[in-house]
């Protein structure tokens, strides 16, 4: 589908901000926020124009981009120009790669997926839909990411690594194990902490 000039961003947090200077940035020429508090909210009539879902929390973002997608609007990916991404990569819809990212050959970002400034995502790592990779966070080669997990900022995974889906990893942790699915895991090592 040919790209609109107008772009809406569904979430106008601390996070739609940065997705904001992504679009202006690849050449959309109007960011209109779209959210549940402001005078703009979503409906499923307004004009028909690229959408890109801003909102944290992994979760309530794949329930947006279902509803959003149901209503005939046309989810984005954004990539800010300084992020470096291998031609071999593939980057599903809706996904956002913030400044300074690093994604390397033969991985494979799922849809809805954030990565965040600065983090590095190594070759033919495979980032599970809705999930979220903090700034600073490194993913050496052929790590998997389960689907709505979130990497902590500043984390670090060896090679190799599988990690659950709709995990919690906390800031800072390194990951030298596999981790299960549904688990909240930190510390140096990372170990599990709770079940969520
Ligand atoms: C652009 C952006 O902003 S992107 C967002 C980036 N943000 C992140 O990456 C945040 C990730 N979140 C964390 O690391 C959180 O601390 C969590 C989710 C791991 C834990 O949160 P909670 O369950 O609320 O833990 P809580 O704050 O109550 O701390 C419980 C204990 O764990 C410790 N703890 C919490 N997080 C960590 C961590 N990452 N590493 C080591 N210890 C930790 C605390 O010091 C505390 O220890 P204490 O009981 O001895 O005082």
């Amino acid at each position: 589908m040919a790209r609109t000039s107008q772009i809406y961003i569904y979430g106008a947090s601390g996070h739609g901000l940065v997705i904001a200077d992504i679009a202006q940035a690849v050449g959309y020429e109007k960011v209109v926020f779209l959210d549940d508090k402001n005078e703009i909210k979503f409906h499923p009539n307004l004009p028909k124009a690229d959408i890109v879902i801003a909102i944290g929390s992994n979760q309530t973002r794949k329930t947006v981009t279902a509803r959003v997608k149901k209503a005939g609007f046309n989810v984005v990916s954004l990539v800010h120009p300084s992020a470096v991404i291998s031609p071999s990569a593939v980057i599903k819809s809706g996904v956002v790669v913030m400044s300074n990212a690093v994604i390397n050959a033969g991985a494979v970002i799922g849809e809805g997926a954030i990565i965040n400034s600065g983090a590095v995502v190594e070759h033919e790592c495979m980032i599970g839909e809705f999930a979220h990779i903090s700034p600073n966070a490194a993913l050496a080669g052929n790590v998997s990411v389960g689907e709505l997990t979130h990497i902590g900022i500043g984390t670090s995974v060896i090679q190799g690594i599988i990690i659950g889906k709709e995990c919690i990893i906390g800031a800072g942790s390194v990951v030298v194990r596999d981790i299960s699915n549904k688990v909240k895991a930190y510390g140096v090592p990372a170990k599990i902490i709770t079940k969520i």
